[in-house]
């Protein structure tokens, strides 16, 4: 490992559904996982045991304030310190950490992914290149419907409920704005290989 370099700091934002984390996996494959260390902004959100698990599913997700960025800001400069951190293991079903932690060596590349990522400032400076996966709503809610029920444990009165009165506006408020913070917009996501070859081509030539 060269310590001299400081890490490439990779970020990729878009809606809840847009294909981020598909994008990541191609990223994460293409360059190799042996090179990128990973920050899923989803692993901050705050920790609610104070909270009964009904009034729990009812919290605001979407806003900037459930997730603790202070710590993914101060995991991202540890890395970039060439120190290892731990990152805070979070379950969908419960809304709440796991307790567990799981470790992240620092690489040339950290790649970070998430809804808010780029309505932050302190964040947004953190960031060397900057990726909006870019997907219409319609769209991100049928995925987020299927993968909700799927994955996290929710039923079609729940999705439709959460998104009405949380997703949708958060959304309109925090994330959609953030897009004009991107170096480049990715529509479709996952299956754009033009797009995604060139991001590859960009972070190669930066390593
Ligand atoms: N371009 C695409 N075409 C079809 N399905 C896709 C595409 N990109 C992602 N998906 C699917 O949509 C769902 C949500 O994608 P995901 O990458 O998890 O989104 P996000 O991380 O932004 O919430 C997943 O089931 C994924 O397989
Ligand atoms: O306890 C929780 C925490 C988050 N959410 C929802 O997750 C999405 C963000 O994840 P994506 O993978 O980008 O979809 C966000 O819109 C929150 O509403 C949740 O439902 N419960």
């Amino acid at each position: 490992m060269n310590y001299s370099k400081t890490p490439l700091v990779v970020a990729i934002a878009g809606g809840s559904g847009s294909g981020k984390t598909t994008v990541a996996n191609v990223v994460l494959q293409r360059v190799g996982p042996q090179r990128i260390s990973f920050l899923p902004h989803d692993a901050y959100y705050r920790e609610l045991t104070g909270l009964p698990p009904a009034q729990r599913a009812l919290v605001n997700f979407d806003h900037p304030d459930s997730l603790e960025t202070e710590l993914l800001i101060d995991h991202i400069q540890q890395l970039k310190n060439w120190q290892a951190v731990d990152l805070p293991v979070y379950n969908f079903t419960t809304h709440s950490r796991t307790g567990e932690t799981v470790r992240v060596e620092p690489k040339r590349v950290i790649l970070v992914e998430g809804i808010l990522i780029f309505a932050e400032p302190k964040l947004r400076e953190l960031f060397d290149i900057k990726i909006f996966v870019d997907t219409d709503s319609d769209i991100r809610f049928i995925r987020r419907l299927q993968r909700d029920i799927a994955e996290r444990g929710r039923t079609t009165e729940s999705v439709v409920q959460q998104y009405l009165t949380t997703v949708r506006p958060m959304h309109l408020e925090f994330v959609e704005p953030s897009k004009r913070y991107a170096d480049v917009i990715i529509p479709e996501g996952g299956l754009n290989a033009v797009a995604l070859d060139m991001v590859i081509a960009r972070i190669e030539s930066l390593l």
